[in-house]
């Protein structure tokens, strides 16, 4: 992997790295913010999964995470949210499929299945090489992300049991298989064989028995979103108490599903993983 920008923030380094993804079959970017305890040791690392639209960027530039990273010395693991490149299939004109919406799925469905594999680019290559080339303590994760992203968490988190220490999420896609974001994806990346995609649904994993010691979620009742139905944090909740998983989910009064509601919230979200790592 090759280093593309380091600049100095809260003590630690916040990093930018490219390399060539052999799930993607394409060149990838992804962030990671090494805290100032990571100079002289190895720390743990929260793995960070953005929504819709975004790129390594957004949680970067506007969630205010790195000052807390910093305090409780764990490392921001940052991945791109699709495949990209001139190659790479894209519908141009619509923000919430292809580049951009990844989805967190290993596409089965052409033109997306050549490069269309965040799955096993987040829960595999990349804690791979991070692990290999940076100083974090193998195997030390936990995960968090926002809508699309919030559900990749979860998703990443029910299929791996053990492979997180602690998961949460901000806003997120609970039961991508009954809403409109959720069935655009799945439709096209894993066909039309609904029963496929309920392997990439948190709802439908905790009915079929998943196994999880714990769920924080935060959602703001002002969010567009899940005013809209995308987000049906409701039947993830249903899931939850039918088959005894323990949920937090902190409805949040007036927050709106924007980037100002998770740098409102970020803080707890990483003390909270940082203790669960410690
Ligand atoms: N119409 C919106 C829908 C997409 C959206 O709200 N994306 C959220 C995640 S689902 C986001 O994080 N947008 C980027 C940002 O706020 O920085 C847009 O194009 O930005």
């Amino acid at each position: 992997m090759k280093l593309v920008e380091s600049i100095k923030e809260s003590g630690g380094f916040l990093n930018r790295y490219t390399h060539e993804s052999a799930s993607c079959r394409c060149s990838m970017t992804f962030s990671v913010f090494l805290p100032p305890q990571a100079t002289d040791g190895r720390v743990p690392a929260l793995y960070w999964l953005s929504g819709l639209t975004c790129t390594d960027d957004n949680f970067r530039v506007k969630a205010g995470a790195q000052r807390y990273a910093a305090e409780h010395g764990i490392a921001l693991i940052i991945p791109d949210t699709s495949p990209r490149g001139a190659n790479v299939p894209d519908v141009p004109e619509r923000y919430d499929l292809g580049q951009g919406a990844g989805f967190y799925v290993n596409a089965t469905q052409e033109p997306w299945s050549t490069h269309y594999h965040l799955y096993d680019y987040v829960t595999a290559e990349l804690p791979a090489l991070v692990e290999q080339h940076l100083p974090l303590i193998p195997g030390v994760r936990s995960i968090s992300g926002h809508s699309m992203g919030g559900h990749g968490a979860l998703i990443c988190a029910l299929k791996n049991p053990g492979m997180y220490r602690s998961v949460s999420a901000f806003a997120p896609i609970c039961h991508p298989t009954e809403c409109g974001w959720g069935q655009g994806c799945f439709s096209a990346y894993l066909g039309d064989d609904k029963s496929l995609w309920e392997a990439y649904d948190a709802t439908c994993l905790i009915r079929v028995g998943a196994s999880i010691p714990e769920i924080f979620i935060d959602q703001g009742t002002a969010d567009e979103f899940l005013l809209e139905g995308q987000l049906l944090p409701e039947s993830l909740a249903a899931a939850c108490q039918q088959a005894e998983v323990p949920l937090t989910l902190r409805m949040q009064a007036g927050y709106d599903h924007s980037y100002h509601f998770i740098a409102t919230f970020i803080g707890e979200h990483i003390a909270w993983h940082a203790q669960a790592m410690a």
